[in-house]
């Protein structure tokens, strides 16, 4: 054996780059998401207060260090919560994102607001909770360990009292998505591969044309969030108690896939290409018109692709039912939102999932680029606050 005392490389996201960490790197088993929204009164200068020390605390914490701060005198109440100390990171990332009331006045950005960056239009089957909707800024913290991913949405939030309350919660116990090729693709709580034709990092072409906002994309006073992406979450409850019942066959047409292999109806393996013209000997398309996948499929609606990053979550009971409040907290990132639009547009009228899924909230957030490496004075939206 091995002598040596070298311990494992520590699982650190590098946090700083030209992009955020938190969207093309590989998907964390646990998510621990926040929005929040600026307390009245407050200034430009205070939320530039609020991303400097955010950015410190969120950089310190995907090293596996404390937040920045006095940790050890016995008269003061330590800078760091403390429930991560002797935690990994599991590759801890935290991703920053603003929502369109920033931009509304308050802090003198209604020049800098992106024109797509907007509450995003009601949709069709929408069934939205609006206490659980929105805010002007969003944290999303991922990690294989469901407490340190906590711990980082914790402390962002005490170190923001008096600037920002937190609107909404949400935690995610396991990915639903793989994000890069050396992945296993994961099932969701219907017991299916989720994220198998997801787009891959390992294919930056498709990433520049549909996730990374290029220049072009953001001129004039939002040329402040090139290279960054808008982050599309939906709270989505799955009827399981409903989906449970059904049969096999009629589950494996709601996706057009197979539930076992997670392959395409139209044959072949899980990777094969989906073969939607094919038909079965009875006449009807292998893979139904309603089926889920063919509705989202970018072959069928004009090349639209969005990276998904989402997880199952669990709340517990509804009261008034007696059923699990479960599902699928889908978190996606993109150029545009219209991406989002378009696919949602298809799949809220015509997708035979619908009998099974409720939307329960939504939010639009546009990411700011990476914090810049080798400059320590970079935080997170700087060119937004100061440009
Ligand atoms: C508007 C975008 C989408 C929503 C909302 C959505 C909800 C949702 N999806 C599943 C399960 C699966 N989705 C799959 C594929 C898939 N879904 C979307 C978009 C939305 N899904 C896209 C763009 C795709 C890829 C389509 C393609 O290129 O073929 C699949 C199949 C496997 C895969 O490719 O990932 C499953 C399974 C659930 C359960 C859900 C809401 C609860
Ligand atoms: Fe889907």
């Amino acid at each position: 054996g091995c002598s040596t005392a070298t311990p494992p490389p520590p699982q650190v996201v590098a946090f700083r780059g030209a992009h955020q960490a938190g969207v093309d790197t590989a998907a964390q088993d646990r998510l621990a998401f926040a929005a929040f929204d600026v307390v009245p009164g407050s200034s430009r200068a205070d939320l530039v207060a609020l991303l400097t020390t955010w950015t410190a605390a969120a950089e310190a914490m995907a090293a596996g260090q404390p937040v920045p701060g006095n940790n050890d005198d016995q008269n003061s109440p330590p800078a760091d919560t403390g429930e991560a100390f002797d935690l990994a990171p599991g590759n801890l990332t935290v991703t920053v994102g603003f929502g369109p009331g920033l931009f509304d006045g308050r802090f003198g950005l209604a020049g800098r607001k992106p024109a797509e960056l907007a509450v995003l239009p009601t949709l069709p089957g929408d069934t939205l909770d609006p206490t659980i909707s929105g805010g002007d800024l969003a944290i999303q913290a991922c990690s294989e360990d469901p407490q340190v991913a906590f711990h980082a949405v914790r402390n962002l939030a005490r170190l923001g009292r008096g600037t920002v309350v937190t609107r909404w919660t949400q935690l995610g116990f396991g990915r639903t998505s793989s994000t890069s090729t050396a992945q296993a693709t994961p099932r969701n709580l219907m017991g299916f591969k989720d994220g198998t034709r997801n787009l891959k990092v390992e294919d930056p072409a498709a990433m520049n044309r549909s996730v990374w906002i290029a220049p072009g994309d953001v001129p004039g006073g939002a040329s402040w969030l090139a290279g960054g992406s808008f982050l599309v979450s939906r709270r989505i409850r799955m009827i399981l108690e409903t989906w449970d019942r059904d049969v096999l066959s009629d589950q494996e047409n709601v996706f057009g896939r197979s539930k076992s292999a997670g392959a395409p109806l139209s044959g072949g393996d899980e990777f094969t290409p989906p073969d939607f013209t094919k038909t079965l000997a009875t006449g009807l398309p292998a893979i139904p018109l309603d089926a889920h996948m063919r509705l989202a499929a970018p072959e069928n609606n004009n090349g639209t692709a969005i990276l998904r990053r989402s997880y199952s979550f669990t709340d517990g009971v509804d009261p008034t039912t007696g059923m699990l409040d479960a599902g699928l907290f889908f978190i996606a990132f993109m150029r545009s939102p219209t991406q989002f639009t378009t696919l949602q547009t298809q799949l809220g009228s015509h997708d035979a999932l619908n009998e099974y899924i409720r939307h329960t909230s939504s939010a639009l957030f546009a990411c700011p680029p990476g914090v810049a490496p080798g400059n320590a004075g970079d935080y997170w939206g700087r060119a937004l606050l100061e440009g």
